[in-house]
């Protein structure tokens, strides 16, 4: 993608370039204390409540009657527009801020509406997006769901006989879906220290194996009436954008409970999503193919097209509590056999009422060989394997003050880079239990 070039000052390594234009909540430390939707650009956020009582939507007047979305402390109405509104709303912002603007007075020109309302991002704190009523985590990454599967189950069981011709998920829990930077609370729970006893009695404590999933996560902008499906045809339409995010899991904790009934205490003590949610358009120049599915698919699964999942550079660093920095994987957002459109037409097709601010997690995304696993649990080939990292310290699992940053970004370009920013989270030690 050819640079836009703007008037304002953009580095041009940032993830935040005029092709991104992504949308978050913020509050400024020292003008305004209420959250309020702001767009991220490169150094700076635009606050879009400042900017909309300056008269800055005034070159789309289309959006007059909606201009109370931008006072609002979450996304959710905004998104609830629909994506013709986001993508003129996005398509207005890329203007103003071109250094060819068709509208120099309302922002290029106009020196008291970029001190309301451009504000320098080290004096923005971001929050939370959306409020999300639901967050449904899936297991589209073919890779981790074999490497995972085979460490839970054994590879002759690792993926099960439905695995190609659904995409599975499991409800998870909205309630701890933080924003990045939120410390995540080692959990306590039953473990079962020795899986080959015979009685199998579990003790109670801390995890011992708390890990860490790279995924993506899609957030919706369209409601479905209960008993109505979304067509698999409509349901990009449903999606209000993407954000970075890591499904931190408690192995121990998760081996002991999750039969039959799947993941509960090993996952739903915290995850995190990166704060900037990057709109479908801006990843349209980065469409990929999803790894093959051989299988002939029902026809509510079958996609208009295959390149329905995207070429979004995943990096993953781990941080130990003396700072030292390692980067544990390197990999590539189409390592996915399904997409989210897929996983939308699947979790609504009997019904099922999606609404504006549902979070759904892709799953865990690791490529095939071990250079961009998505887990510990991988890198560690189920904690057998001691993961090498700067300094010569080690690790199996995560350890109390561990760091991990997540950063996901598209193009190569200089000036045309569009990125998630970091999706970032530090272990706090678990609550003492008597
Ligand atoms: O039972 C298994 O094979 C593993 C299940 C999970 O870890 C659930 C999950 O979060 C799936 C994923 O993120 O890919
Ligand atoms: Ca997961
Ligand atoms: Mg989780």
């Amino acid at each position: 993608m050819a640079p836009l070039k703007s008037w304002l000052s953009i580095p041009s390594d940032s993830h935040f370039s005029l092709s991104n234009i992504p949308f978050g909540i913020i509050t400024s430390k020292y003008s305004q204390t209420e959250k309020r939707p702001a767009v991220a650009i490169g150094d700076h956020v635009l606050d879009l409540q400042a900017f909309a009582t300056g008269d800055g939507f005034s070159g789309l007047p289309s959006l007059k009657p909606h201009l109370s979305v931008f006072s609002q402390p979450t996304l959710n109405a905004f998104a609830a527009l629909g994506q013709p509104v986001h993508r003129e709303v996005r398509k207005y912002l890329q203007d103003l801020f071109s250094d060819t603007t068709s509208h120099p007075q309302i922002l290029k020109d106009n020196t008291a509406l970029q001190k309301s309302a451009l504000l320098p991002k080290h004096e923005t704190k971001t929050h939370l997006p959306m409020q999300i009523g639901d967050y449904t985590d899936f297991y589209a990454g073919v890779n981790h769901a074999f490497n995972a599967g085979s460490l839970f189950r054994g590879p002759a069981n690792a993926l099960q006989p439905n695995y190609y011709h659904i995409p599975i998920g499991y409800h998870g829990r909205a309630s701890t879906v933080v924003v990045s930077g939120t410390t995540i609370r080692r959990p306590n729970g039953q473990l079962l220290l020795d899986p080959t006893a015979d009685p199998k009695v579990p003790t109670f404590g801390p995890s011992r194996r708390l890990d860490i999933e790279l995924e993506l996560g899609c957030l919706l902008c369209k409601a479905n009436p209960m008993g109505e499906p979304v067509p698999i045809k409509e349901a990009e339409q449903s999606i209000f954008g993407f954000v970075l995010m890591n499904d931190w899991s408690a192995r121990d904790i998760q081996a002991w409970e999750y039969v039959p009934l799947g993941p509960f205490n090993g996952k739903n003590f915290g995850t995190t999503i990166s704060a900037w949610v990057v709109l479908f358009d801006a990843l349209e120049p980065y469409r990929a193919d999803k790894l093959p599915n051989e299988t002939k698919l029902l026809p509510y699964l079958v996609e208009p097209r295959n390149d329905t999942v995207f070429d979004i550079q995943l990096e993953v660093d781990l941080t130990t509590p003396d700072g030292s920095t390692t980067t544990i994987s390197k990999g590539t957002g189409k390592n996915l056999v399904w997409s989210f459109p897929q996983m939308i037409a699947h979790h609504s097709v009997g019904g099922c009422a999606m609404q504006p601010g549902d979070l759904l997690g892709s799953g865990t995304i690791s490529t095939k060989d071990d250079s961009g696993l998505g887990s510990l649990l991988e890198m560690s080939a189920g904690g057998k394997k001691e993961i090498m990292l700067a300094g010569m310290d080690v690790r199996k699992f995560l350890k109390d003050g561990d760091t991990i940053t997540i950063r996901g970004v598209c193009g190569g370009e200089p000036g045309a880079l569009v990125g998630f920013g970091e999706c970032v989270g530090t272990i706090e030690s678990a609550i003492p239990f008597p």
